[in-house]
C-alpha cells in the first residue's frame, strides 16, 4: 500500500478544506500499522480513499496493484469486494441487525459470489472460530456485546479473503479492556492470515498492539513510533518504543509540537549539517537582523526581499558547521541572500562621499 503526496480537498459552501495535504505512507504486504491523530487530522479521509469509497484530488494511492485515483467503476466494485475488507466504528455499518453472526459473514460471500454450499458454511465457521466467536454464530448483533460485535465485523471483513484489512476506529465504542482484546484479535488475524492491516484511531494505546504507529497531523504523516523487543543485560525481554519524525521524498519533516513550543521555534529556523545529525536552532536573531536591515539605496530589490524569507544559516558545508551546542553564524548563506548583501554593500560604497571611499 503506497500513498505519495496524497491530497484531498473538499469544497463546502464555497470554502475549501484541505483534509489531506500531501500525505506519504507506505505499508508493506503483511504489515500491521496504526494511524493515529487528533480529530480533523484527516484519518477518516485517508481510510475512505483507501477503501475505494472516495477519490483523492491529487497524488498517488496504490493498493495491491490498484491505482485508486484512476480505476474505473467496475474495477472499483471488484476492489471493494475482493481486495479490501473494512471494519467501521458503528456496528450498524458492519452488520445487518436481523441476520445472525454466521449469516452476516455468509452474506458478504454471497454479494461477492465467492464460495458456495458446504465450502461457504465451513469457511464461515472457521472465520468465526478464528475471531473467538464461533459459539455465537446464531446470535443476532443485538444479542452480542460490543466487543463480540466487532469480532463478528472483522470476520465479515475477512469473508472474501482480502489482501488488505482497513479499520476505522474499530474500538471507538468499547471500554479499555475490550478494546485491547479486539486489537489483539486483529493482530492474531494479521499474523495468522498475513493480511495487511491498517487501523485508524484516536486511541493512542493502539501503539501497544502494533509494531508501527504513524501519526497524522494536519493531513500529513508527521511521526512514527516503532516498537521492538530486545534482551536486556539480564537476558530479559525488553519492549522498546522509539519515536521518529517522518521525512518525505523532498526532505520535508514536521517537528513535534512540544519541541516547537519549548524552543519557541516558528517561521524559520537555522540548520546545520553535523557529522552525524542536523542541528536546528531558533531563527529569532535572523528576524531581528531582518528588521534592522535596510537597503542603503532605499529600494529593496525583489531578490533582497526574498532573501528575508530564505532559511538563514542553512549550512550544507560540514566543515563550516558549528558544534552541536552552538547555533550557526547569522550571516546569510543562500546565494540569493549573499548577492543581495553584496549589491547593498556596492550601493553604499558608491553613495558614500568621496573622502570616505
Ligand atoms: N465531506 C466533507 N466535506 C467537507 N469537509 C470535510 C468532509 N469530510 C471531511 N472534511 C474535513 O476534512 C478534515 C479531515 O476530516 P477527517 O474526518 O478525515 O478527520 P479525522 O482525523 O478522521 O477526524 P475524526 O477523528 O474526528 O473522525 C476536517 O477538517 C473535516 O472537517
Amino acid at each position: 500500500m503506497l500513498c505519495t503526496d496524497l491530497v484531498r480537498i473538499f469544497s463546502a459552501d464555497g470554502v475549501e478544506v484541505q483534509a489531506l495535504q500531501g500525505l506519504n505512507l507506505r505499508v508493506d504486504p503483511g504489515e500491521m500499522v496504526a494511524v493515529v491523530g487528533a480529530s480533523g487530522s484527516g484519518k477518516s479521509t485517508l481510510l475512505t480513499i483507501l477503501s475505494g469509497l472516495d477519490t483523492a484530488t491529487a497524488g498517488v494511492a496504490r493498493v495491491a496493484g490498484h491505482d485508486l485515483l484512476t480505476m474505473g467503476a467496475r474495477e472499483r466494485v471488484a476492489y471493494q469486494r475482493h481486495t479490501v475488507g473494512f471494519v467501521w466504528q458503528q456496528t450498524s455499518r458492519n452488520l445487518l441487525p436481523y441476520l445472525t453472526a454466521a449469516e452476516n459473514v455468509a452474506l458478504a460471500m454471497n454479494v461477492a459470489g465467492t464460495l458456495r454450499g458446504a465450502a461457504r458454511a465451513s469457511r464461515v465457521a472457521e472465520l468465526l472460530e478464528l475471531l473467538d466467536v464461533g459459539e455465537l454464530h446464531d446470535r443476532r448483533p443485538g444479542e452480542l456485546s460490543g466487543g463480540q460485535q466487532q469480532r463478528v465485523a472483522i470476520a465479515v471483513a475477512l469473508a472474501n479473503a482480502p489482501q488488505v484489512l482497513l479499520a476505522d476506529e474499530p474500538t471507538g465504542e468499547l471500554d479499555e479492556a475490550t478494546s485491547a482484546a479486539v486489537l489483539e484479535a486483529m493482530r492474531g488475524v494479521n499474523e495468522e492470515l498475513g493480511v495487511t492491516t491498517l487501523i485508524v484511531t484516536h486511541d493512542p494505546t493502539v501503539s501497544d498492539h502494533v509494531r508501527r504507529t504513524v501519526q497524522i497531523r494536519d493531513g500529513r504523516t508527521s511521526t512514527e513510533v516503532l516498537r521492538s523487543t530486545r534482551l536486556d543485560e539480564h537476558g530479559e525481554e525488553e519492549h522498546i518504543a522509539e519515536e521518529f519524525a517522518v521525512l518525505d521524498r523532498v526532505g520535508r519533516l514536521q517537528l513535534p509540537h512540544d519541541f516547537m513550543q519549548s524552543l519557541e521555534l516558528r517561521d524559520r529556523v537555522r540548520l546545520a549539517l553535523e557529522a552525524d545529525h542536523v542541528g536546528v536552532w531558533p531563527g529569532d536573531e535572523g528576524r531581528a537582523d531582518a528588521a534592522a536591515w535596510r537597503p542603503t539605496d532605499q529600494q529593496a530589490s525583489p531578490d533582497a526581499a526574498d532573501s528575508g524569507r530564505a532559511p538563514s544559516g542553512a549550512h550544507t558545508d560540514a566543515s563550516t558547521a558549528s558544534s552541536p551546542t552552538s547555533p550557526p553564524p547569522a550571516a546569510p548563506t543562500t546565494r540569493r541572500a549573499r548577492r543581495a548583501e553584496e549589491r547593498a554593500a556596492e550601493a553604499s560604497v558608491t553613495d558614500a562621499p568621496e573622502e570616505e571611499r
